[in-house]
């Protein structure tokens, strides 16, 4: 009876008004009335998170937020529930207190969830994260750095054996960011699998480590949609791999290889007697649980965690193994005090190893951290939401829902705490009469390549080892230059996008960590 009062068309025009009605309201409650409705921001991200989704789409996120500082101040309104802060007090108040009234949010839950459960990285509940985290703490303690170290020897004195000229002059040209993927991922192919992937020496086994790259670009902007939720049921289905193409194709490769790993760990007797002596992460995790409360990992969890730590550590390792090659060619000075550096400390290839001679290579060390200040290898705000109670950070109540980050590469890049940020310059972390350690450790307060606190980074001290064993190795046997006549890949440039015009700037796509490309470079024997 009802219906029949309004025609179709009647019906359509009320439904429309009606929508219209409800967008303006939101649009007018989200300015004029949300919570944040006080902090500076663009008005189109105030309106929706559209505007981070095409960011993150377009791998530019972090250099929006960079800008977007500059123009709005310490903190600005980057989406309708969000917040970036670019000061040192937000990064310790949101990420480095375990009593942060903060956890991980929905977002994280799209990564690996294809490979079957929430990973350690992924998981968002505190307490089953915290179990997870001790369950995986011996792997990643300093003696099973030292224990690996002989296998990521043998595979980087491989990775220098296979890019050694016939000759004594300079040998054939290389892709420095394609070599570094596939030492990469043979260095935690063994440490994660106790696998020989041989993607450096091989083509034909490049497969794997080129997956890794694509299915993360793909998971990252898919993770910032609106409708997320909707889309990671099915992942993992047909439909997805006929609509995602190949970069969904090398996520489900990937989780499959780590499976058949599993797998292969789970029916071998000898393992589960405890009998085997493999020191790869995947034998010491499958057997152990977290002896604090009884868990045991499931099929599931291995299959996960391995996916989860063959892409946490393979990539940001070859981003800054190769983006410390980038600075180092174009910054002619730092690369030959380096050089000088690691050859008058080892008088040969067999004494570069961990311990009171590689500490002593104190620019080396300059050089890694200020690559990882440059790269900033997780450019971009991780987002932690507020927990009921609300919080405070820098002075300011923050409710319960509202989601909250720093953004690496901005807080990198910040001239308050970097002087002359834009420029490579090791010697800002070495102390001397101009630089005094107390102006270094208040710098180091806004230095935070690999987070901070809880959720921080378990594989530190393994990405240390494995960028200064290859470095110390690689640096000490060649002599490196950019190749002529293929000068400035991976530069800047005028023209290539906003924010990405300075020429001696290694650029980065984010995808939570970065596509990148070059230098191509030419090395040489250097003895
Ligand atoms: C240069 C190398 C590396 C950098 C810059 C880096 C950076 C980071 C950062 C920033 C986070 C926190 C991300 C967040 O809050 O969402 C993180 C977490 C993590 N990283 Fe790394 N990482 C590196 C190497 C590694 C390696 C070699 C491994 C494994 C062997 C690894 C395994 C992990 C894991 C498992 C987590 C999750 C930790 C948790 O939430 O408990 N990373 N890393």
């Amino acid at each position: 009876m009802w219906v029949s009062a309004f025609s179709p068309w009647e019906a359509l025009t009320y439904a429309a008004v009606a929508l219209t009605g409800y967008i303006i309201s939101l649009c007018a409650y989200r300015v004029f009335f949300h919570p944040l409705a006080k902090y500076p921001g663009p008005l189109s991200y105030k309106l929706s998170g559209w505007p981070l989704v095409w960011q993150a789409y377009k791998g530019d996120r972090h250099i929006w937020h960079l800008l977007d500082h500059d123009k709005y101040g310490p903190v600005v309104r980057i989406a309708p529930n969000t917040l970036s802060f670019n000061t040192t007090s937000a990064v310790h108040a949101i990420y480095g207190t375990r009593t942060a009234n903060v956890k991980k949010g929905e977002w994280y839950k799209t990564f690996d969830i294809a490979a079957g459960t929430y990973s350690s990285f992924t998981e968002t509940d505190r307490e089953k994260h915290a179990i997870k985290r001790r369950w995986m703490a011996p792997a990643f303690s300093t003696e099973s750095v030292k224990a690996n170290e002989p296998l990521l020897i043998n595979i980087i004195e491989r990775f220098c054996e296979s890019l050694k000229p016939e000759g004594d002059g300079w040998g054939a040209k290389w892709n420095a960011h394609q070599m570094g993927v596939y030492l990469g991922f043979d260095l935690m192919g063994a440490l994660v699998f106790g696998s020989d992937f041989k993607s450096v020496q091989e083509e034909g086994n490049r497969d794997l480590a080129d997956c890794v790259l694509p299915a993360q670009k793909l998971l990252y902007w898919l993770s910032y949609l609106p409708v997320a939720s909707l889309v990671r049921p099915f992942l993992r289905s047909q439909l997805l791999e006929i609509v995602g193409g190949k970069p969904v194709r090398d996520n489900n490769r990937l989780i499959d290889y780590g499976k058949a790993q599993v797998q292969a760990r789970r029916s071998n007797e000898d393992n589960e007697k405890g009998f085997n002596d493999a020191i790869d992460f995947l034998s010491k995790l499958a057997y152990n649980g977290d002896k604090k409360t009884g868990w045991q990992p499931s099929s599931l969890d291995l299959d996960t965690e391995s996916l989860n730590m063959i892409i946490a550590g393979a990539d940001p390792f070859s981003q800054v193994f190769t983006g410390t090659l980038f600075y180092l060619v174009h910054n002619a000075d730092c690369l030959k005090k380096v050089t000088s550096e690691i050859r008058s400390t080892f008088a040969s290839p067999s004494e570069i190893v961990s311990g009171p001679k590689m500490n002593s290579c104190t620019y080396l060390h300059a050089c890694i951290e200020e690559s990882l200040r440059r790269l900033a290898p997780v450019p971009s705000h991780v987002p932690r939401v507020v927990l009921p109670g609300g919080t405070t950070v820098d002075g300011t109540y923050l409710p319960p829902g509202t989601v909250v980050g720093v953004p690496q590469y901005a807080l990198h890049h910040n001239p308050a705490y970097f002087a002359a940020p834009f420029a490579f310059s090791p010697e800002r972390w070495l102390p001397s009469s101009s630089n005094p350690q107390s102006a270094i450790d208040e710098m180091r307060r806004a230095f935070e390549p690999f987070g901070l606190g809880v959720r921080g980074c378990i594989g530190k001290n393994h990405a240390y080892a494995q960028l200064k064993l290859s470095l110390a190795h690689f640096l000490w046997r060649f002599e490196i230059r950019e190749c002529e006549g293929e000068k400035g890949v991976g530069c800047g440039r005028p023209g290539l996008g906003t924010g990405r015009e300075r020429v001696d700037e290694y650029q980065l796509w984010d995808a939570l960590g970065a596509v990148r490309d070059g230098p191509v470079v030419e090395v040489k024997w250097a003895w």
